[in-house]
């Protein structure tokens, strides 16, 4: 079974002034297997944070369903909706959304904290991650005190450290310089390998070329999507780039 069912989904927003209705997402289907690395283009507006929020449940659908390992998101009541994406989902935004009077340890913790787990469990956890991500020597300084990819590192280990179902990752190589994008994108590719499933919306063609598909959507559809076969990055990029200028076309689909 997949891990990810995205089934028929479709968004329409309620603007506040005038009453007016505007469609973000039409009828949106595609599945994520387990261990996949789905990342999701299209052009600004196109729907794009709509669907990751719809998936992490924090927005809901106007109609269809989002079902994780066969549980659909709707069934699950809203008090339990926090526990629920603590449980299954690792989060990575663009501006990090670390708490600046945390250390960098505690804000990797903090997920850990919330679900009551042990000391013990939580240092053991810690240990192999950081030195993973090499934040070994960062962990007791604060945000303000680490650059922006150590950031994006840190809310990577918070995500991660939960072992989850699936990471959702919006833009998170978009407040870093090419370097620091890099490391990132070489730890989500080391993550994938590793067998973690993750779907990331990015308007940066290079950080797509590290996922195994590329989805594309356009006007609240999906258009295309590009699987990775047997290309290398470079290959990968290539065809992400031609696609996208198709889409910005208008063109036909190349599925
Ligand atoms: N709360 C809202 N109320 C009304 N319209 C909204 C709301 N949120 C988003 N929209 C509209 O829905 C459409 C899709 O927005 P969304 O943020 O999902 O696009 P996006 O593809 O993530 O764009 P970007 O790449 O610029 O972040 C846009 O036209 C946006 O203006």
């Amino acid at each position: 079974m997949e891990l990810l069912q995205v089934q028929n989904v479709k968004k329409v927003y309620n603007t506040r002034l005038g009453g007016q209705q505007f469609t973000a997402l039409k009828n949106v289907t595609f599945e994520i297997a387990r261990g996949e690395f789905v990342a999701i283009m299209g052009a600004s507006g196109s729907g794009k944070t709509t669907l990751l929020n719809i998936i992490a449940s924090l927005d809901k659908a106007t109609g269809g369903d989002v079902i994780l390992e066969g549980r659909s998101i709707k069934s699950i009541k809203d008090r339990e909706l926090s526990a629920f994406r603590r449980k299954n989902l690792g989060f990575v935004f663009q501006d990090f959304n670390l708490l600046d009077t945390f250390s960098i340890k505690d804000n990797i913790l903090l997920p850990l904290v919330l679900s009551n787990e042990n000391l013990e469990e939580m240092e053991s956890r810690l240990k192999p991650l950081a030195h993973r991500l090499g934040l070994e020597q960062l962990l007791n300084k604060f945000p303000y005190e680490v650059s922006g990819g150590e950031k994006q590192r840190t809310a990577m280990a918070r995500a991660v450290i939960t072992e989850p179902k699936l990471i959702l990752a919006d833009e998170p190589t978009g407040a870093l310089d090419s370097k620091a994008s890099s490391k990132v994108l070489n730890l989500f590719e080391d993550l994938h390998k590793n067998g973690q499933t993750i779907m990331m919306v990015t308007h940066s063609s290079m950080a797509a070329s590290f996922a195994s598909r590329v989805l594309f959507i356009k006007d609240g559809e999906l258009f295309s999507q590009l699987y990775r076969g047997n290309d290398n990055n470079k290959e990968f990029f290539d065809k992400i780039v031609s696609n996208l200028s198709v889409l910005s076309d208008g063109g036909v689909d190349i599925g």
